[in-house]
């Protein structure tokens, strides 16, 4: 304030004070100010020049004056950014939604398209009247319920009509009833309970997503009748491929750079053609590896051209892998759509995918071409990225993975926290904050979702394996979800970093604020042939592989239960 000037309040600082709230008011306050301008300007401008008396304290007056406007100009500003940050974020989250939305449609409608597909070619073979070709067409479900009916844990199943219930097994028709309840009379008091709860309320259950009922799944797990709920006899032991005429086509996939690899693959190879005479279809570098070495070789087939790749399943009648589990994830990786059977032989380290000996190569392949064979369905994940467009960034919008373990989020170089933000049939569930997250398969649940502190689960067990890495919170515990929910994890706009994703621990992708990954059960499972059967191969791969609870067992001699 200019010295030797006492100006009134009114005089000097209303009008400044009046033109700054006549931006965001009415014009009716502009002109109000107007008005109070004009009147006390004219007299508070003839006592400030006379109170002024200098040009210096004029300048002054004006600077000090000026520099308070525009700090409230500043606020203005940064109040008006944060609406439009705060607008975009709600715009970028909006296309988000509706872009899963419509992953998720097209998702049902190709499924849908399948399940027409089938449909009609079964009913093209019923109306035919070929119950021998009708016969042929059966479905695995149908393979399952004979399974189920035979009850042989370890011997393929015969495809006659079994009893509903196995030798050992407990028929679920068959009520357990107490001692008391058996030697009751009927006039007894239980007996009455029994008639008082024959009278009880009927009820209706239903599956499927919106209601629409699945008959299937009512006649193969739970039953509902007459108001009793019972789970169907057992649930499969397991599932078995027949061979309706023998595979003549096989695609040999080998662990790069391995000496013993590629003399097994030599090996195989010559059997293979000369033998069981068969078509081998190799990567191309392989055939160009193989035909250097022994122009034999150049009868071998393989995919020049990147398209033919996705034909390959409607060429070839088996997969083998000579390698370690990463050669499994990389023969899966090879199929975006269908995959046919696989065998594979154990030529890595620890091998939790590949169950098959290849010093015993000859004897299994006879097996497992001749059927019928036990496999284990190892379900994958499918998993979507939707870039957020207006980052800028050159990566197509929209990017799809299979994977066959897991799909990891992670900091990367990141020194900060992730901040995922994760939701489950559009719903939130949780933000990770802490190294990432594992949305793993059953398959994976061995691998890297184990190592952050997940269950091991089954690979025929149906679930997504939702598993912190590192969570800085005290109580975030790894989640079993089940296969059919759609998870979103989405990077908010306002995180710090940025993440990582990786599919099957390859293929890394930046992921930035605001950008979306969907994950959900992919309808592309892996039918990975067993040794012996699925149960007895993943146990044994756990007590092998990963030497699972083993401990020095404890000495007979010392204190003893009295
Ligand atoms: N901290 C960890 O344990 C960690 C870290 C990164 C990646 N991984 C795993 O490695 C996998 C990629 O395998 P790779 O062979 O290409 O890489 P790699 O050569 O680095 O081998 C990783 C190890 O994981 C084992 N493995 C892979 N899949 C498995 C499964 N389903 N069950 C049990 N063990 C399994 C492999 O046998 C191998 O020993 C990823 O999918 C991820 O699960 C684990
Ligand atoms: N055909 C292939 N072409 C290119 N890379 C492959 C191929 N097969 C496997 N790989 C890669 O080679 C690496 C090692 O393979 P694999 O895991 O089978 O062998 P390993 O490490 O000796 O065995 P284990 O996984 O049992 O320890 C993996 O990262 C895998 O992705």
């Amino acid at each position: 304030m200019p010295p030797n000037h006492q100006p009134s309040t009114e005089c000097v600082a209303s009008p400044l004070g009046e033109l700054h709230l006549s931006r965001e008011s009415s014009i009716a306050r502009v002109s109000q100010v107007e008005l109070d301008s004009v009147k006390l300007g004219v007299e508070g401008w003839a006592s400030l020049s006379a109170g002024i008396g200098s040009q210096r304290n004029l300048q002054e007056y004006f600077q000090e004056a000026t520099a308070s406007d525009e700090d409230s100009h500043l606020v203005e500003f940064s109040d008006a950014l944060q609406t439009v940050a705060k607008a975009l974020r709600q715009v970028a989250e909006s296309k988000a939604r509706s872009l899963e939305e419509t992953t998720e449609w097209k998702r049902k409608y190709e499924l849908e398209v399948i399940r027409c597909h089938q449909l009609r070619q079964l009913l093209a073979l019923k109306t035919s009247g070929d119950e021998r070709q009708d016969e042929k067409s059966k479905t695995v479900v149908d393979e399952q319920q004979d399974s189920e009916s035979s009850g042989g844990a370890s011997s393929p199943p015969s495809s006659g009509n079994g009893v509903c219930c196995s030798r050992e097994g407990i028929c679920s028709q068959q009520v357990i009833r107490q001692q008391s309840f058996r030697n009751s009379s009927p006039d007894s008091e239980d007996w009455n309970d029994r008639k008082i709860s024959s009278e009880k309320a009927s009820f209706h259950l239903a599956w499927g997503c919106s209601g629409r009922s699945n008959r299937r799944h009512k006649h193969d797990v739970v039953s509902f009748e007459s108001g009793n709920i019972t789970t169907a006899v057992r649930s499969n032991k397991q599932i078995t491929l027949k061979w309706d005429s023998p595979p003549k086509s096989v695609f040999i996939l080998t662990k790069p750079n391995s000496v013993s690899v590629a003399k097994m693959c030599k090996e195989m190879v010559r059997w293979l053609k000369d033998v069981k005479n068969v078509r081998v279809f190799v990567e191309k570098n392989v055939k160009k590896e193989l035909v250097e070495d022994d122009p034999y070789y150049s009868c071998l087939q393989a995919c020049e051209k990147d398209e033919e790749l996705t034909l390959l399943h409607t060429k070839i009648d088996i997969v083998i892998t000579l390698g370690g589990d990463g050669t499994v994830l990389w023969a899966a990786n090879l199929f975006k759509g269908p995959v046919p059977p696989l065998v594979s032989f154990s030529m890595g380290s620890l091998g939790f995918m590949t169950p098959f000996q290849s010093d015993r190569y000859q004897e299994c392949l006879e097996t497992v071409m001749k059927g019928p064979v036990f496999i284990t369905l190892r379900h994958r994940l499918h998993c979507r990225i939707i870039r957020n467009k207006d980052n800028g960034g050159t990566e197509p919008e929209v990017e799809d993975h299979l994977v066959l373990n897991e799909v990891s989020i992670d900091r990367g170089m990141s020194s900060y926290l992730t901040n995922l933000e994760c939701y489950c049939d559009n719903l939130y569930v949780t933000c990770v904050q802490g190294d990432g997250l594992i949305l793993s398969t059953p398959s994976g649940s061995t691998a890297y979702s184990l190592a952050a502190g997940g269950s091991m689960v089954h690979p025929q067990v149906p679930g997504i394996l939702f598993t912190p890495i590192c969570p800085h919170s005290l109580s975030f515990r790894p989640l079993i979800l089940p296969e059919h929910v759609t998870l979103r994890v989405q990077i908010p706009i306002n995180s710090r970093g940025q993440a990582w994703a990786s599919f099957d621990g390859k293929d890394r992708r930046q992921i930035s604020a605001g950008d979306a990954l969907i994950v959900h059960m992919s309808a592309w499972p892996v039918p990975a042939a067993c040794d012996d059967e699925s149960t007895h191969d993943f146990l044994r791969s756990v007590r092998e592989g990963l030497h699972w609870n083993l401990r020095k067992s404890q000495s007979f001699d010392g204190p003893r239960e009295q």
